[in-house]
């Protein structure tokens, strides 16, 4: 049995995932859609399924609890199937001085992004093989310190470590791992007009474009995409100029700018 995984299917990038996929591999037997909203998860189920022949399986889990990963495994023992098409997507984000922000945010940031992430790659990926592929949601708020994102950016900072080091795992049996890292995208985390900060100032992607082009390139072998030429400029500069001066430069553009603080 072939089958897709999304997680984070219920709104926002891996909604818009769920429905592309749905669309762009009709050949698939199941494509799962996870994550913790459960009524979310089965609408989108229902507006999917009159326009696939493919099954659509809602899994409503919290991947940031451990005992998830165990419920996988066991789903996963029982279907026996071949994973084609794996989005690990789900993320949490909270932004403010860490030394004010409130503890179960930040574990809540660091348990999703950081211990949910692995654990999708530790669960799903024995199910992959030749000519699967695997797209992981990072952010540009990984590519320099973030001051008022300090959690969330080093979360993210830590998803594309690990993706570059299983990529090169994966690669010799023909499994592809491409990091997607968007800037600033119109969603529930980030509605635009919502924040104080002047990062909600820079530009938004188009999500269907965005999901469109992460397929295709992963497809064909792509390791990394990052949306936009903004986006990529700011990532070579992150690169070049030492992380202590990136931050300061990020903190000027962030909701300290505006002494939001949150
Ligand atoms: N929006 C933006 O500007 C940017 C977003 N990103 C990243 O893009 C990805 C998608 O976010 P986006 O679509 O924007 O935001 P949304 O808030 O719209 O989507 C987040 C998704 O993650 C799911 N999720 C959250 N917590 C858990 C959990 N504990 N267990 C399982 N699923 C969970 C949510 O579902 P539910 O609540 O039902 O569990 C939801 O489906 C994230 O990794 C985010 O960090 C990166 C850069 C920019
Ligand atoms: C561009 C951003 O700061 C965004 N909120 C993110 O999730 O990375």
């Amino acid at each position: 049995m072939d089958i897709a995984i999304i997680t984070g299917a219920s709104s926002g990038l891996g909604r818009e995932f769920a429905r592309h996929i749905a669309d762009r591999y009709q050949r698939l037997d199941e494509i799962w859609l996870i994550a913790r909203r459960h009524e979310r998860l089965e609408v989108l189920a229902s507006e999917l399924a009159p326009s696939t022949h493919t099954a659509l399986r809602v899994v409503p889990l919290d991947l940031a609890d451990s005992s998830s990963y165990g419920r996988l495994g066991k789903l996963l023992a029982d279907a026996k199937p071949v994973i084609r098409v794996l989005v690990n997507n789900a993320g949490y984000e909270r932004e403010g001085l860490l030394r004010d922000m409130r503890p179960a945010d930040m574990l809540a940031m660091i348990d999703l992004n950081v211990k949910g992430v692995t654990m999708v790659n530790r669960v799903f990926l024995p199910y992959m093989s030749r000519g699967s592929f695997e797209i992981v949601t990072g952010s540009v708020s990984a590519f320099a310190p973030m001051p008022w994102q300090a959690v969330y950016g080093a979360s993210k900072a830590y998803v594309r470590s690990l993706v570059f080091a299983i990529r090169e795992e994966e690669h010799p049996r023909g499994v592809n791992i491409m990091l997607l890292s968007p800037g600033n995208m119109d969603t529930e985390m980030n509605v635009r007009g919502s924040g104080g900060g002047k990062i909600g100032m820079l530009p938004y992607l188009d999500l269907a474009g965005t999901v469109k082009r992460s397929l295709s390139l992963a497809e064909r072998g792509c390791g990394e995409y990052t949306p936009m030429t903004f986006y990529k400029a700011y990532r070579l500069l992150a690169k070049l100029v030492p992380s202590t001066l990136m931050a300061r430069f990020t903190r000027l553009n962030s909701g300290g700018a505006n002494g939001r603080g949150l």
